[in-house]
């Protein structure tokens, strides 16, 4: 089970200084710019649940889920996955959840895909019975047999993705954070992918915590969506429910001022400020 509350994470940086030796003096800048990136966020996810998390660029979902795999500490606020704090107790936190980044892999670019999966078993200390047995069956899942001895550096963008995803789940842990799984990936990797994580999901009880920017990925997984924008949850429940109330939407005023396409609370709030150190 993941559960967060009131998850609050803003970033700091020196304000920028205009004019001559700009560059140095913004180094030295006393003056700073906050962003809050994550805004009072709270979120129940049960056990073998699969959720989509949406939202447009820079909304927050990757910040969430960074402080959610513990990588980042939030600024307010508290978070348990399966019953650990993820940043205070990262060891253990580590083999209860797998996550892949899209936009970054955790593979070993050098080496074959093959010897990354060995050392990945080797630091979680797998059985190498119970390894091996992960392993065919992921690879015969997702295709991958005829990769294994090529190096992670000439792999495509989707022979690359499912590689990470074997990576996350190879150790089997109970929950998994997908975070753009599909990003450039073309239908026939995309298809392959969400069919990999359905199967996760159903079989082996996975709780999965998905991010995406494609709606087909949505409509094809998830039955409950939780949308951000601008740092905080705008809606979370059903997906069908979701779009049967957009769906009431007049055609001809959705046209006319757009309203469909925005999410229905959005509420206007400085995204940065200034503050003085
Ligand atoms: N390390 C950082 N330092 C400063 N600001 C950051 C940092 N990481 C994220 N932000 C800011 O926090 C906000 C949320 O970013 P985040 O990456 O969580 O968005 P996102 O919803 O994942 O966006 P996308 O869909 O584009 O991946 C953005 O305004 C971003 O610029």
């Amino acid at each position: 089970m993941i559960r967060a509350e009131g998850l609050v994470k803003e970033f700091s940086r020196p304000e920028r200084v205009q004019g001559r030796f700009s560059g140095v003096r913004s180094f030295f800048s006393t003056k700073k710019v906050v962003t809050r990136a994550v805004d009072d966020v709270s979120l129940t996810i049960d056990d073998g649940e699969l959720v989509g998390y949406l939202g447009p660029n820079g909304a927050g979902k990757s910040t969430t889920i960074k402080m959610l795999t513990g990588i980042l500490v939030p600024t307010a606020g508290h978070v348990e996955v399966e019953g650990i704090v993820p940043w205070q107790d990262r060891r253990a936190n580590a083999r209860n959840i797998g996550a892949v980044f899209g936009q970054r892999s955790q593979l070993w670019i050098d080496l074959p895909l093959r010897d990354s999966f060995d050392l990945i078993a080797k630091l979680y200390g797998l059985h190498p019975v119970d390894y091996r047995r992960s392993l065919d069956a992921f690879v015969d899942l997702l295709n991958m047999g005829p990769l294994l001895d090529t190096a992670v550096r000439s792999l495509s963008l989707g022979q690359r993705m499912r590689g990470d995803i074997v990576a996350a789940m190879l150790y089997r842990p109970p929950v998994l954070y997908l975070d753009e799984p599909t990003v450039g990936l073309d239908v026939v990797a995309k298809a392959r992918i969400r069919d990999f994580i359905a199967e996760q999901n159903r079989s082996e009880g996975t709780t999965v915590l998905l991010t995406t920017h494609d709606i087909s990925d949505i409509e094809q997984l998830a039955r409950r969506v939780v949308i951000i924008d601008e740092g905080r949850i705008l809606y979370d429940g059903d997906l069908q429910r979701l779009k049967a109330r957009y769906a009431r939407v007049p055609r001809d005023r959705r046209h006319r001022n757009g309203s469909a396409c925005r999410t229905p609370h959005r509420r206007s709030r400085p995204a940065q400020r200034s503050t003085s150190r």
